[in-house]
């Protein structure tokens, strides 16, 4: 069952509603089936391992009495012949306690895999359609540690504690009635201990119960800053600050061991108070037991049954303080699990979905970050379709938000962006990611080949169109170059490719796509000068072809746009072409002369401009 694609719901508001032990059987509902063959495996396996004690006392019996035993009511008189069949009997009851327990193994364990498989697709599922903002205010360690490490706490208790609670209730069912059966009065002395161990499971379990949502919450802490610090190690070396984040890591696994620690102390507590319990109830069974034999009134047979089944019975139940040890593990894994499904998904609601043109109206817009003062205000702005269009400004100024608003990666809290006159939210999130391709700052390659990485957003495309797309990017040249060509792989090359080169892949990615809109996000910042040319000129060639809005710090990017929008502090200042713009006074003739340490000449041609900033 592994192998078929888990069930996705994106909407899970039914599926995670009510306690997390609950969501977890309604995940695997469509598999009553197996969960009914494993409880009965446990069950069958349960009765052969309380046979043997059964057979022992049943043997005392044949010694003893001979020819006037149980065995021999049964029709073999002969006491040889009634410890052949008792060897038999044992012989096939061992057979078949094995049989079962592997048959419970299989079952148990394979439903375990199941459930932590389905999970985690769910989790990843989910979270790939979470809005942006959850992003930003999540460290994403916290999510891996989510799942991975969560989902396989929940494994670990469905791999062996579903099947101890059964069979240690089996037991109880089982032996209770053979206990009832051969001498009522030790039955209920033997049981006294039972509703001490079931409370002293539950006190137990209510205490360990926030000590381990504490240890997962710790878990999810160390994961995080495990993740960052191992992205960020060419930063921490170059500042030489091994020992200042050797010493911070610590303090997270010390806040891990200590949250642990403190759940140990408690779940290691159980065993030995639930021993005393068990030692009153077999103490009561040794003792009453041999009285009434030693009076007469019982069987040796029916005593040295009863004394083995009293350690079959309750020592199980120690078994119980693992599996609730487990058990509240997974439920603090499980809410965290929950938490994540349970985060609303982006709204898709838009049912627009027609060829774009590529025309943007702002009117108006305004957003603000909850967790800072940061954000865009009073934005007004046309963008005609085919046009470039270029944002720049100084750091902080709200660039990254209006492009990210613009690509329906954050809603406005006012006013309306209309796309082709249609408002986003009632476009669908498809039309508008088929429509819209981005460049960004950091360029993601993922396992594959080159070509691979090429045709990431149409994995269709033929070997043609992705070089026709390289050829765009100005990325052909050096691919060919490289010691494979388009099927270099990435795994092994990604980290020799340069900045530039890994721009350019983005670029030939997003041209592969043919999309109306083009998104450059800071996408010549860390590039050379030849790659930042190479994308000028890619751009040069598509010109009307499709509407480009681009975010740059570095003005010469810019100096062709055909309108160039200054933005402070969420606004926009200034808007006009670079020959305006370089006219009046204001922010953007201050940058240029900053970036080009000279004052600009009126009569400057853009190419003047565009060379003189560039070198
Ligand atoms: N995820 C976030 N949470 C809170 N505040 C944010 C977040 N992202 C940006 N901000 C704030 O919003 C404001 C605008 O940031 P934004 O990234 O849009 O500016 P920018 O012009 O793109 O800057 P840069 O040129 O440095 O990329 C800043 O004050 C920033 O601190």
């Amino acid at each position: 069952m592994a192998d078929r694609p888990p069930r996705i719901h994106l909407d899970n508001a039914d599926l995670t509603r009510g306690h997390p032990l609950v969501v977890l059987f309604r995940l695997i509902r469509d598999e009553r089936r197996r969960v009914v063959m494993a409880t009965a495996s446990s069950i069958i396996n349960k009765i052969f391992d309380v046979m043997p004690e059964i057979l022992i006392g049943i043997a005392l019996d044949v010694v003893v009495r001979g020819e006037a035993s149980f065995v021999a009511q049964l029709g073999l008189s002969d006491p040889t012949d009634q410890l052949i069949a008792l060897g038999i009997a044992t012989f096939l009851i061992w057979f078949g306690e094995s049989l079962f327990e592997y048959i419970y193994q299989v079952l148990w364990r394979g439903l375990a895999q199941d459930v932590q498989h389905r999970l985690r697709i769910l989790c990843y599922n989910h979270a790939q359609y979470l809005p942006t903002r959850f992003f930003e205010e999540q460290r994403s360690g916290n999510l891996v540690t989510i799942l991975n490490d969560d989902i396989n706490q929940l494994e670990r208790f469905l791999d062996g504690g579903a099947n101890t609670l059964i069979q240690t209730f089996a037991a109880v069912i089982l032996v209770g009635t053979v206990f009832f059966i051969v001498s009522p009065l030790i039955a209920v002395v033997a049981f006294l201990p039972v509703p001490a161990i079931i409370f002293g499971a539950f006190w137990f379990q209510k205490r360990a119960q926030t000590r381990y949502d504490t240890v997962r919450a710790r878990a999810g802490q160390l994961g995080a800053k495990l993740t960052t610090n191992l992205q960020g190690l060419a930063t921490i070396r170059a500042f030489g600050a091994e020992e200042r984040e050797t010493e911070a890591l610590s303090q997270e696994s010390v806040g891990y061991l200590t949250a642990n620690r403190a759940a140990i102390r408690i779940s290691s507590a159980f065993i030995p108070i639930i021993r005393m319990a068990i030692l009153s109830g077999f103490l009561a069974t040794f003792l009453i037991g041999g009285w009434m034999t030693l009076n007469g009134t019982m069987e040796v047979g029916a005593y040295g049954l009863l004394v083995f089944l009293t350690q079959r019975l309750l020592w199980p139940m120690t078994g119980l303080a693992e599996v609730i040890d487990l058990y509240e593990r997974a439920m603090a894994s499980t809410r965290r699990i929950l938490s994540l499904l349970n985060e609303p998904i982006a709204k898709d609601e838009g049912t627009h979905d027609v060829a774009v043109d590529g025309r943007f109206a702002l009117k108006n817009v305004a957003f603000r970050y909850e967790t800072s003062n940061g954000g865009v205000n009073g934005i007004d702005l046309d963008i005609p379709a085919g046009h470039t269009v270029a944002l720049v400004g100084p750091t902080g100024g709200g660039k990254s938000t209006l492009i990210k608003l613009i690509g329906r990666f954050l809603d406005p809290q006012s006013g309306s962006i209309a796309l082709d006159d249609v408002t986003l939210d009632r476009w669908t999130i498809k039309a508008l990611r088929r429509s819209m391709a981005w460049v960004p700052q950091e360029v993601t390659l993922f396992a594959g080949s080159v070509a691979d990485n090429i045709a990431y957003g149409r994995p269709d495309a033929s070997r043609d169109e992705v070089i026709a797309a390289a050829r765009l990017a100005e990325a052909d040249s050096f691919i060919s170059a490289l010691p494979d060509g388009y099927d270099t792989s990435i795994g092994e090359y990604g980290q020799k490719l340069s900045g530039g080169q890994r721009q350019r892949i983005a670029l030939a990615r997003a041209l592969l796509l043919d999309p109306r809109i083009l998104i450059l996000d800071e996408a010549t910042s860390a590039v050379d000068n030849e790659t930042e040319a190479a994308i000028q000129r890619s751009l040069a060639k598509m010109r009307g072809q499709r509407t480009v809005i681009l975010v740059a710090h570095r003005l010469s990017t810019v100096v062709h746009a055909d309108t160039i929008h200054v933005m402070e502090q969420g606004r926009l200042t200034q808007s006009g072409t670079h020959a305006e713009l370089i006219r009046q006074p204001g922010l953007y003739r201050t940058l240029w002369s900053i970036q080009t340490g000279e004052a600009p000449r009126e009569s400057a041609t853009v190419e003047d401009i565009s060379k003189a900033a560039r070198s």
